[in-house]
């Protein structure tokens, strides 16, 4: 990484000026440094023409913390690849890379400022109708075309050696799977949440289930997965939905993906209760959250269940039965996920805008405790659920 330099705007604009042909020799482009995530550098470059390109570089450090937590600039290079894997199975469903360089951590992308960040549109109240439907593609097709039911068992090892990325997965083990089960300093939320928060740490049956699925996170290498599915990595609009920042991409358990977006509909869910006054607004929105948590889930098992019927290539793995407890299972460790979600974004490091932004502070209040309340019930009631139906029967016994 010796040519690394931290990029400036003026850096931006030479970079794309050299290294892309969508701009004139003779174009005046200006550009802006506007991320907002918790790790990196987003530029935006534009013509007077108002064409644009984003340009996209790790720092050798976590961002929102600084230098004391140096991080590798390797993820640059993981996200870069696992966008291209991913949407040569998911045609349209990530944001597209134009180039991409290791030694600078840093990839050209596509722009999409004229779709909305899921997280923003959906605390406005917005509702994405095809959301569940492309979410549920993406997370069949990602998942089965990197998995033992398609790859040779040689050419998914080179893969997984291609994707280890400790650094970041350390991170989602602390953060999401150690750190709010456990208690660390890290830890963030208010005084008034402490009975809550030590009555789930001194849950045995609870801390049993999440070492269960920390040990899987840590051990389980069945697919691609992007590694950090928040509604903060979707851009969508009517028609299309595009993930991005998949820089934790690692070879882990499928249902970690599926878990963490149900986790942030969920989040979303409980969030509008403190965020929406107007009752019927509410509900509709509330409801939409639902109808597209289950699009997402039971779409994700007809369509892996029909590419597994269709595309298996280890005929040890081609038996209808063992697909279907396959599937069950990878459920199962969704649900878990999603739970481990709505505790961490609660009282964790990193928390979410939709339950951050409520400005009462007892509104606020009243949606964490739910949050968590919630979160505990999916973990501990995770093994349960054997169909989609029994999720969304188990999210009514709750949410009701
Ligand atoms: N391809 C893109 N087009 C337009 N905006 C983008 C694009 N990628 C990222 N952004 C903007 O930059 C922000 C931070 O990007 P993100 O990839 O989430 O960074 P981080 O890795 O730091 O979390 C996003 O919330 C979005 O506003
Ligand atoms: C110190 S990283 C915390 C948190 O941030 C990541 O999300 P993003 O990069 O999209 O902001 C990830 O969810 C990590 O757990």
């Amino acid at each position: 990484m010796s040519q690394y330099v931290a990029f400036t705007e003026q850096d931006a604009i030479r970079y794309v000026q050299k290294n892309t042909t969508l701009f004139n020799i003779d174009d005046s482009l200006t550009c802006y440094e506007f991320g907002d995530g918790n790790l990196n550098m987003v530029f935006r470059v534009s013509n007077q023409a108002g064409q644009s390109i984003i340009l996209k570089q790790a720092l050798p450090y976590a961002r929102c913390v600084g230098e004391s937590w140096p991080l590798t600039l390797d993820r640059a290079r993981i996200e870069a690849e696992a966008l291209l894997a991913h949407s040569k199975v998911s045609p349209g469903h990530t944001a597209k890379v134009i180039a991409y360089n290791p030694e600078l951590a840093l990839m050209l992308l596509e722009d999409l400022g004229h779709m909305q960040i899921l997280r923003t549109a959906q605390n406005q109240g917005q509702h994405f109708p095809l959301l569940g439907q492309h979410m549920a593609h993406y997370f069949a097709n990602t998942a089965f075309y990197h998995s033992d039911f398609y790859l040779t068992a040689q050419r998914k090892k080179a893969l997984v050696a291609q994707f280890i990325n400790p650094e970041l997965c350390q991170i989602t083990e602390d953060l999401f799977l150690t750190d709010p089960f456990v208690g660390h300093e890290r830890n963030n939320y208010p005084a008034e949440l402490e009975p809550e928060v030590s009555k789930l740490q001194s849950n045995t049956s609870l801390r049993l289930a999440v070492a269960k699925l920390k040990s899987k996170f840590l051990s389980c290498p069945q697919t691609l997965l992007h590694g950090d599915v928040h509604s903060g990595s979707i851009f969508v609009d009517q028609s299309q939905t595009k993930l991005i920042d998949p820089e934790f991409a690692f070879f882990g358990p499928i249902g970690f993906d599926l878990g963490s977006f149900i986790g942030n509909l969920l989040i979303n869910y409980c969030a509008q209760t403190g965020r929406m006054s107007d009752e019927t607004a509410r509900q509709t929105m509330q409801q939409h959250l639902l109808e597209t948590l289950n699009i997402t889930t039971s779409g994700f098992v007809q369509q892996f269940t029909e590419l597994a019927a269709q595309h298996c290539q280890d005929i040890s793995f081609a038996d209808a039965t063992y697909q279907q407890a396959f599937l069950q299972q990878v459920l199962q460790d969704a649900i878990g996920y999603s739970g481990c979600e709505l505790i961490r974004r609660t009282i964790g490091l990193a928390h979410t805008s939709d339950i951050d932004t409520i400005s009462d502070e007892k509104a606020r209040l009243a949606v964490q405790q739910r949050t968590l309340v919630l979160g505990q019930a999916l973990i501990l009631n995770a093994q349960q659920v054997t169909t989609s139906a029994q999720l969304a029967e188990l999210l009514h016994q709750h949410l009701n």
